[in-house]
Formats: C-alpha cells, structure tokens, sequence
C-alpha cells in the first residue's frame, strides 16, 4: 500500500480543558501534532490521556479550547464526522466482533466515509452496488497490507491477540486517515511482539505519510519511535519536546518517580499494617 500523496494538516490541541463534575481531568492543554512526525502522549495513570484522544476524537465535549485539523475546527463534531476529516483511531480493548469475518470487521472502519449512502444500498441501486464492491477491494487491499490477506474470511474471534491487534489497526485505516490515533498498541504484548509493532508504526508513517498520535506505557517503546513526546500529569501538560529532552526533564522524572515512590510506600504501609495484625 503505497502513499497516496495525502494532505496531511498539523493536528492542534489548544487549550483543551475537559471536566466531570469537580474533576479536571484535562486542564488547559495545548500541543501540535506536526504532519508525519511520531508523537507520543505520555503520563501516569489518570493524566488524562485517555480524556485528551476523547476530547480530539469527539467522544467528550470540551468545557473550553478547540482542537483543529489544520484550518478545520473538529470541536462539536460528533465522532463520525470527526473520523471523516481523517483522523483514524485504533483501540486498547479491542472492540471486534468476533463472530464476523476480519473483511467485515474492517469493513466497519469504512462506515463514516460510506455515511449516508446506506438508504441507496438498502434501495440496491447500481451504483451503490459498485461502490460497496469499491470500498470491500479498498478495505482488503488494507488487510493485505497488514499481513492478514489470508485471514480475510476467517471470524475475528479465531484470530491470535497479535492478528487482531492488526485487525482493529486495519480499520483504523479504513478511513484513509491524515492522522492515526493509536490507544496503548504493545499492550498485553511480549517483547518481541513490541518490537515488531514498532517496526510497523514506522513503515505506516513512512509508507503512507501520515502522521501517528500514540498512547503508551512502554517507555523503550516511546523513547523508540517517537519524534516528539507531549508529557500530562494530573491534567496538566508538564512537558512537550524531543525524546532526549523528555527523559531528562526533572518534572517528568519527578512524576514518574513520585508514582513509583508512592506505590513502594503504599506496599511497604500494607506490608506493615499485615504484619501488624499477624503480631496482634
Ligand atoms: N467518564 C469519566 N467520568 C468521570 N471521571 C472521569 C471519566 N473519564 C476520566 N475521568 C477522570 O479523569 C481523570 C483522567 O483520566 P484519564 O482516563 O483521562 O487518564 P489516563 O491518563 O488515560 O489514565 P490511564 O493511563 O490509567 O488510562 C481521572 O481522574 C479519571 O478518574
């Protein structure tokens, strides 16, 4: 699947906030996903990452801040509208049906670019009928791209973690995406099956030219792969620059390292109250 020489517009976040009740779980938030770079969004647990792909993506309402694609502003657009300017996005907990074959599955993926034509296919006009048959050669030539030509017909539940990772992967494509939001991509994988997803977060920059927006607790991953990393920490960003950077910068560490001290702490209060109690 080579590149199809696609227009590929910087993806602004500018200063997003985005509350529930008297949580702030993102809290005036601004970076820029430059077109075709790699840029990871990092943080501990409930930095408000998540928030932040919901609040680009549609699925939560900004209190205030715009995120656009270029000149287009996506704030308020309902998340099908959203996929359709080309943000694509794949999931952590996979979200396939798994009794229906991988070709149906990715087939999904092409439902916000085929909006609209569904009254026509239900009518069974002709030339509806050439377009599904369009969309189904489109959405196997994606399949074939990620290795999984010869699972096109097989139901998605038989397939191992790692094909099914590709699976939801493949529909993220399906709506030929300037951006690829990827939600946490090596989770639940072994070491070797990290790297090999590395290597094809690379060729999917490099072969389609688009730009990737990744989620991810693996930080060899991260500091891998990717050109720029934005940093949040209790809803706010604490960094945004150059791995290299990243990795030094005494706020991350400190967030980081805090998270970790905090845990040990914790086990080491819950190791001594247990004993405490044996000792009673
Ligand atoms: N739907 C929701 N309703 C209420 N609070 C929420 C909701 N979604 C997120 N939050 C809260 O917002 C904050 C940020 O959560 P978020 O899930 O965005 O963080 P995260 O960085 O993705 O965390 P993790 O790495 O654990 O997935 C947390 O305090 C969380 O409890």
């Amino acid at each position: 699947m080579s590149s199809d020489e696609r227009n590929v517009q910087p993806l602004q976040v500018e200063d997003v906030t985005v509350r529930f009740g008297g949580i702030v779980a993102l809290d005036g938030v601004s970076f820029t996903v430059e077109p075709r770079t790699i840029h990871a969004l990092i943080g501990p647990n409930g930095a408000g990452k998540s928030s932040c792909f919901n609040a680009i993506t549609g699925i939560y309402k900004a209190a205030s801040g715009q995120v656009r694609l270029g000149d287009t502003v996506l704030t308020g657009m309902p998340p099908h509208k959203v996929a359709r300017q080309g943000i694509g996005r794949a999931f952590q907990n996979l979200a396939l049906i798994d009794t229906s074959s991988v070709l149906d599955n990715v087939m999904l993926g092409r439902y916000s670019l085929t909006k609209g034509e569904f009254m026509a296919y239900g009518l069974r006009a002709p030339w509806t009928m050439q377009q599904e048959r369009r969309h189904q050669e489109r959405a196997a030539e994606i399949c074939d791209y990620m290795g999984l030509a010869h699972r096109l017909h097989t139901p998605a539940g038989a397939l191992s973690y790692g094909e099914q990772k590709r699976v939801d992967l493949a529909r993220a494509l399906c709506v030929e995406p300037t951006v690829l939001m990827l939600d946490e991509p090596a989770a639940g994988m072994n070491s070797s099956e990290t790297a090999l997803m590395a290597a094809l977060i690379h060729d999917l920059r490099d072969d389609l030219g688009i730009s990737i927006l990744l989620v991810e607790h693996d930080m060899s991953l991260v500091m891998g792969i990717a050109d720029r990393v934005t940093v949040l920490d209790f809803g706010r960003l604490i960094a945004d620059d150059i791995p290299s950077v990243v990795q030094r910068d005494p706020e991350v560490v400190r967030a980081y390292l805090g998270t970790a001290a905090d845990a040990d702490a914790a086990t080491a209060n819950e190791s001594r109250s247990d004993s405490g109690k044996e000792s009673a």
